[in-house]
């Protein structure tokens, strides 16, 4: 039997109860599978929800004792085997609905150098393993459904927004057109995802912008400014370095970031794949490593309300919703003891080090916070660092605050992988205020003020003799011919007033006619009006039965694929044990052979 004993995860039990406006951090944990030089594991996916971590064999604490098995418990556990859709599914496919929904999200991974950070959220697009980040920007833009013109909202550099007169709007659109497209190779053998989530409000426009910022070093930079590295044969210069302000609402923000103005996935990605490659240049003459910075991918959302015309936004910036989804790749967390770093490298491993430990320390005060009255709270360390000064807002603001913690199973991460469970562990006691849903409102009119003046149009369009079901005033005159003239000659003239009489009576004949077959033709429609609206009724809830049958067979799915992996787990260990007897057998009977010889 094994020596080791089995550990609880330290901390489950901790939880308090919970304040009803307050949900907590959630951590999933995403196992990367053995690259094929590594062959031996040490983290091992027990079920859904749990992983078990093996010390090594041989491996020995400072206090020269074998260390225990423990078992870590998380909202979700993804094993070698998860598909790309189906972490960003459980983790982020909310975070996306939320933003629509005009409220804020960070979502960060977390874990040691070469964990799967940078596969999970950006994942290899032109391999068609799309990460989180390309996923999340082809669902908010399936789910938007109108977008404002580009340039009528522009950033105010006080992390706002302000609307430009259409004049400037259009010369700016015009510009943007003479721009060279850029290649668009990551995007060749691209699957996008034609999913798309509901909540976007019919009411509104909606702009979307994005921009990305690194912290290398608690320096931070932006990776979207547009001065050319190398202007005419310039010298390059290095980039600089940005400040952190805040807003008048308390809000951080980097002091002129550079924010681009996005309407695809495609355009989006652009960016990203600019932003990376100024990342590369930078960390050329910065003399970095890209895994030993802090790269931060935002996306912002700007709603505008129509006007009353139902087809131009409001151009009144006091009316503007701004949401915003932050996609945090961490720098990866080490010690310096393992990878021998010197120099610049042992600098920075410090300084990860430091940001990442201010991470921490912020977590761990917050979880200290909580427990106490609001009076005794002590001051979360955010200023510390920019990256945690930068986070402050989702910590103590409203909304979803995500961490996928990466995990590489091999043995030689056996310590990092200590630290970085213990530190998930504990994230996942932090509450953050739940956001409250944002009121858009329309005024009360039973329909969206773009349905209305749809509707206003046909109608418009249709009495304008455009439409054969609405008869114009010169149409009724064909049914009636014109009366003679009401002239007498005289008291005799009987002529006159029979034709008159005639006239008339003829008339009135054809209004009784006219009435009749129009009663009639109402009678008609109102009964096709009738089954259509049955039809149409029939449909919909065959729809809302399919749709309800559609998720029961998603969950069942669901429920049977953790039951597959489940046995497959089961199967392995299964395997493992018999392979071992196996093996012991051979042992005796090889031992039974020496024997007897
Ligand atoms: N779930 C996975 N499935 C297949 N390959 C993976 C998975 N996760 C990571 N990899 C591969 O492992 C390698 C390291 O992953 P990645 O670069 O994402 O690590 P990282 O944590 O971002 O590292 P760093 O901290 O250095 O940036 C890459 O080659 C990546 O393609």
């Amino acid at each position: 039997m094994s020596s080791r004993k089995r550990a609880n995860t330290p901390g489950r039990h901790r939880h308090a109860k919970r304040a009803d406006d307050r949900d907590p951090v959630q951590v999933t944990c995403r196992l990367r599978p053995l690259s094929s030089n590594e062959s031996e594991a040490c983290v091992v996916a027990i079920d859904e929800e749990h992983v078990k971590l093996v010390p090594p064999a041989g491996y020995i604490l400072r206090n020269g004792l074998p260390p225990v098995e423990t078992t870590y418990k998380f909202s979700a556990v993804f094993d070698e085997t998860a598909s790309q859709r189906m972490v960003f599914d459980q983790t982020s496919l909310d975070l996306v609905q939320d933003v629509i929904k005009g409220k804020d999200g960070l979502l960060f991974t977390y874990g040691v150098t070469g964990s799967g950070k940078t596969y999970t959220m950006t994942g290899t697009p032109k391999n068609q393993k799309d990460g989180i980040l390309p996923h999340t920007l082809d669902i908010l833009f399936n789910s938007l459904l109108s977008r404002a013109d580009k340039c009528i909202f522009v950033p105010d550099g006080r992390n706002g927004f302000e609307v430009q007169p259409e004049g400037v709007a259009m010369l700016e659109r015009a510009r943007l057109a003479l721009r060279t497209p850029c290649s668009k190779f990551e995007f060749k053998y691209r699957i996008p995802d034609t999913r798309a989530v509901r909540g976007a409000n019919d009411d509104y426009v909606y702009a979307v912008f994005v921009s990305y910022i690194e912290i290398y070093n608690n320096v931070a930079y932006d990776l979207l400014e547009t001065t050319p590295l190398v202007e005419r044969g310039e010298k390059p210069r290095p980039p600089t370095g940005k400040g952190l302000h805040q807003d008048s609402k308390g809000n951080m923000y980097v002091d002129k970031v550079t924010e681009v103005e996005v309407s695809s996935t495609e355009e989006a990605f652009e960016q990203f794949v600019k932003g990376q490659e100024r990342r590369r240049v930078a960390q050329t003459m910065l003399n970095a490593e890209s895994s030993r910075s802090h790269s931060v991918f935002n996306i912002r959302l700007v709603m505008a309300p129509l006007d009353a015309s139902g087809c131009e936004p409001v151009r009144d910036s006091s009316l503007l919703h701004v949401s915003q989804l932050s996609l945090v790749d961490l720098a990866g967390s080490e010690r310096s003891k393992r990878t021998e770093n010197t120099g610049d490298r042992l600098f920075e491993s410090g300084k990860i080090n430091q940001s990442l430990m201010t991470l921490r320390q912020c977590i761990e005060k917050l979880r200290e916070n909580q427990k106490t009255s609001p009076d005794r709270a002590g001051q979360v360390p955010y200023r510390d660092q920019k990256l945690t000064h930068l986070f402050k807002n989702y910590f103590e603001g409203q909304g979803k605050v995500r961490m996928i913690v990466c995990v590489n199973p091999s043995v030689t991460d056996y310590e990092e992988n200590v630290f970085v469970m213990s530190f998930a562990e504990q994230a996942q006691d932090v509450e953050i205020v739940r956001a409250v849903e944002v009121n858009f409102g329309n005024g009360n009119l039973p329909v969206s003020r773009r349905r209305m003046a749809q509707w206003n149009n046909e109608i418009e369009s249709a009495l304008r003799g455009h439409n054969d079901g609405f008869p114009d005033t010169q149409a009724f005159s064909v049914f009636f011919d014109a009366p003679p003239p009401f002239e007498l000659n005289g008291p005799g003239d009987s002529d006159s007033i029979a034709r008159l009489r005639q006239h008339y009576q003829s008339t009135y004949r054809k209004r009784q006619d006219y009435g009749a077959s129009a009663e009639q033709k109402v009678t008609e429609f109102e009964g096709a009006f009738r089954s259509y609206l049955c039809v149409a009724d029939t449909h919909r809830r065959r729809v809302e039965e399919m749709e309800r049958e559609k998720a029961e067979v998603e969950t069942e799915n669901q429920r049977l694929a953790a039951q597959f992996r489940q046995t497959k787990r089961e199967l392995t260990a299964l395997k493992q044990r018999v392979s071992k007897y196996e093996l012991a057998e051979q042992v005796k009977s090889d031992k039974e052979e020496e024997f007897k010889r």
